[in-house]
């Protein structure tokens, strides 16, 4: 006989680059008996069933939620509360319902607001993984490969809830901590949402400037580098940014000023400052840099 997989039925509704890839992990991790798809468009979860990231879907949550030990939402987050309804009163009381959503406090109230009570099985979840990609030909099994996962959860989840959630992602060969959904939502303010603002911010900035063409034409790698999450998708981030709109938005004011305080260094031509903040920033990028490559 063999061991029982750790998940028998699971359910992603989003069959996209998040929730393809958890799909395409747990399968090749062995983890997951049978995958249910779910979305919106027949087409997209077809091509999921041809790429043999689902072994069946629907279109209908209520549907493929249905007998499911593993419900995973990955879709944007500004169609989280709509799913979260259309899904109430279908969950097997047993069920474990996460989500990889990128902002956390967002989803809790749509769940709140959906539910009433929150079921016990509800864990809270995000992926510090992802690419400018998205879809689910953009999908691949190692994404989740020593990349960390946050879970939040609130005072309703209950543990064995929060060990599935856990082990899922263990079993994806992500690396799980836990914190309050409003920490979360600062700190991913700071390293990804501010970075991902600024990104669009300034490829739209120059994209303005007269004689644009020549500016991209002449621009290097660094450019490249510096911009290449300005190709993520801008309704997924639209999303994150109204959804986690306080926290950017201090954020935001604060790199402001210290921006503020950059041109006014150029424009004094301080060269000591300026080489100050640049020794200071290349050290701590580097120590970060060489902490990921210890982790892999
Ligand atoms: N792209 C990334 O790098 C990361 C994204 N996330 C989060 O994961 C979630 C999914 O993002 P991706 O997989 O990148 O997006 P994606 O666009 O690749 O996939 C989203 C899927 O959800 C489906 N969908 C949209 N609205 C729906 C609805 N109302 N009902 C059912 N299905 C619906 C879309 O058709 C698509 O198949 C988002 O909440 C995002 O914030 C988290 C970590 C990384
Ligand atoms: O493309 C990249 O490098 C990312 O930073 C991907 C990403 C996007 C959204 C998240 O919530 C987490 C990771």
């Amino acid at each position: 006989m063999t061991d029982r997989a750790l998940i028998h039925r699971l359910c992603v509704i989003g069959v996209g680059l998040i929730g393809g890839s958890l799909a395409r992990a747990l399968r090749h991790a062995g983890a997951v008996d049978q995958v249910v798809g779910c979305g919106r468009n027949a087409d997209t979860l077809q091509r999921a069933e041809a790429l043999g990231v689902v072994d069946h879907y629907t279109t209908d949550p209520a549907h493929a939620v249905t007998g499911a030990d593993m419900v995973v939402v990955c879709v944007p987050l500004g169609a989280m509360r709509g799913v979260f309804e259309q899904i109430r009163g279908h969950l097997a009381p047993d069920a474990v319902l996460t989500d990889g959503g990128s902002a956390k406090a967002s989803v809790i109230e749509d769940a709140r607001a959906a539910f009433g009570d929150l079921p016990a099985g509800f864990v809270p979840g995000h992926p510090i993984a992802g690419t400018e990609k998205s879809g689910v030909e953009a999908s691949f099994s190692r994404l989740y490969n020593h990349r960390r996962v946050i879970l939040t959860p609130v005072a309703e989840s209950a543990e064995w809830a929060v060990d599935r959630t856990r082990r899922m992602w263990e079993a994806a060969g992500a690396r799980v901590t836990s914190m309050s959904a409003e920490h979360h939502d600062d700190v991913l303010a700071a390293t990804s949402h501010l970075p991902h603002a600024l990104a669009f911010g300034l490829v739209d900035t120059l994209s303005r400037w007269e004689g644009e063409q020549e500016i991209f034409e002449y621009a290097a790698g660094g450019f490249r580098d510096f911009t290449r999450i300005a190709s993520s998708d801008p309704v997924m981030w639209r999303d994150i940014c109204l959804s986690n709109r306080e926290a950017l938005a201090r954020a935001l004011r604060r790199y402001t000023e210290d921006l503020q305080r950059l041109t006014e260094l150029v424009e004094r031509g301080d060269g000591a400052a300026l080489e100050d903040i640049f020794q200071h920033a290349k050290a701590r990028r580097d120590r970060f840099v060489a902490l990921l490559e210890d982790k892999h």
